[in-house]
């Protein structure tokens, strides 16, 4: 995960919305390959959990988007606010079905269902993925499977610990904890020394455990039908995205996520892609607590007028739920777990919501492959999110700033892709400009190597 501090969506008030502030946010949201507002907020809320978002916003604008300065003048000596209310544990429960006759459901959200500040719920699969980049398949697992791995995972939850980054002097905690899990012993071995997060080693990795790889394969069967399904039914002309892998979605590493309570939260991010390429596609099985994860889509940032325009949309997560991110989420949109104000405690769980997300790790982007800074770390892979004239474009950077002490460098340089996601130092690689004079020169068919996708 990339940022993970909690936060709730600004409440918009009338003398935030406007132009003027418009344009003072995306100043702040300037380069997004730097920080965007929601990180620099996300970082603020972890420093001063006690203050309201608006009240933070108000003074990252007024500090011109320093999080250092907005975080000095609201040390001690500011004032008083109203307490940050919390989102209910599910929202008020609406089936998109029942008015969406004049809205084109394929291919997805053809236009904006949500007005900035508002939040859509949704809870039928069918809703989800005609709104949103995901799909959803509800009772995924048996209930005697299901209840097997949550066990398992109540059991393991004690071991998990909350995420930490450095934010100048200080270190900042997730408000939830996590696990990393990979297949293999020699595999996890190779995780704590080799691969770098957020510009640190892992410390703690460790091996997939039974149930979760029985559940596995199971996911795999699920998510390589559900990515055909949506390449069927809502990609343009049927076809994979660009740089989505044609090659079948093999789980062999997750990040196991456990919520305890309420309160327990994830802030809206995007997953990195470093490891897992462009496009990529991950299965999240939510087990226990019911919570609400929330998407929202980045729109990108042409003038003043269009930047974050659009609000959030709620997709409710019962036990014994697979949703599924498509490929177009990493890149296009953000995605969260919000703190309730209420939750159902769970037979099982009690108050705990665990979650397992299946991810598809590529050999070719091993660090030992992947280009490194002027620190001599293996690189972070980002995309462009927000700039409308490199928006959807791929680079390495420093992971500058994340590790403690250590200050990093400038380093960046555009990644190369080939259309099916492949780096160039990758097997199969087909440089685009190859692929090109070979369609100028060649008479014969199209080789079809990629069937589905
Ligand atoms: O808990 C969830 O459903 C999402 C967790 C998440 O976003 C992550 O692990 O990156
Ligand atoms: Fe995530």
């Amino acid at each position: 995960m990339e940022a993970f501090i909690s936060r709730k969506r600004r409440k918009i008030s009338p003398e935030t919305e406007g132009a003027a502030v418009t344009k003072k946010l995306n100043r702040l949201d300037e380069g997004d390959d730097g920080e965007s507002t929601d990180f620099k907020l996300a970082m603020l809320a972890s420093l001063h959990p006690e203050k309201s978002q608006d009240v933070l916003l108000d003074y990252l604008l007024a500090y011109g988007g320093s999080v250092e300065e907005a975080s000095a003048a609201l040390s001690p000596s500011s004032r008083q606010d109203s307490p940050r209310k919390r989102s209910g544990a599910s929202g008020y429960q609406s089936s998109l079905a029942s008015f969406a006759k004049g809205v084109e459901s394929k291919p997805v959200a053809a236009r904006a269902l949500t007005k900035k500040g508002t939040t859509l719920h949704l809870y039928t699969p069918e809703d989800v993925e005609a709104h949103t980049p995901c799909s959803i398949i509800h009772n995924f697992l048996r209930p005697e499977e299901a209840n097997a791995l949550l066990k398992e995972l109540l059991q393991e939850a004690p071991s998990f610990r909350k995420e930490t980054f450095q934010l100048f002097d200080r270190t900042v905690e997730s408000p939830h904890t996590m696990r990393f899990y990979v297949d293999s012993l020699i595999e996890a071995q190779a995780q704590k020394t080799e691969y770098i997060y957020n510009g640190s080693y892992v410390p703690d990795v460790t091996q997939t455990t039974p149930e979760m790889l029985k559940v596995s394969g199971l996911v795999r069967e699920a998510v390589n039908e559900e990515i055909d399904r949506r390449v069927r039914d809502y990609y343009p002309e049927h076809k994979k995205l660009r740089f989505q892998s044609p090659d079948e979605w093999k789980p062999n590493a997750s990040f196991v996520n456990c919520y305890d309570g309420a309160k327990e939260s994830v802030g809206y991010h995007s997953d990195q892609l470093t490891y897992l390429g462009p496009r990529a596609v991950i299965g999240s099985l939510s087990l226990g607590v019911a919570r609400e994860f929330r998407v929202r889509k980045i729109v990108p940032q042409i003038d003043g007028s269009t930047a974050d325009t659009q609000g959030q949309i709620a997709i409710h997560l019962p036990h014994n739920s697979l949703l599924v991110m498509h490929a177009e989420m990493q890149e296009e949109w953000k995605h969260a777990v919000a703190p309730a104000q209420t939750i159902d405690p769970h037979p099982v769980a009690g108050n705990k919501r665990l979650n397992v997300t299946y991810r598809c790790y590529k050999d070719y982007l091993h660090p030992k492959f992947t280009p490194r800074c002027k620190c001599n770390v293996p690189a972070v892979l980002r995309c462009v999110q927000k700039q409308a004239a490199t928006r959807g474009r791929y680079m390495w950077m420093c992971h500058s700033g994340y590790t403690p002490g250590q200050k990093g460098c400038s380093y960046f340089v555009w990644a190369d892709f080939d259309e099916d996601g492949r780096p160039p130092w990758a097997q199969g690689y087909r440089s685009r400009l190859k692929v090109l004079s070979t369609a100028v020169t060649s008479t014969k068919a199209p080789s079809k190597t990629s069937p589905r996708r």
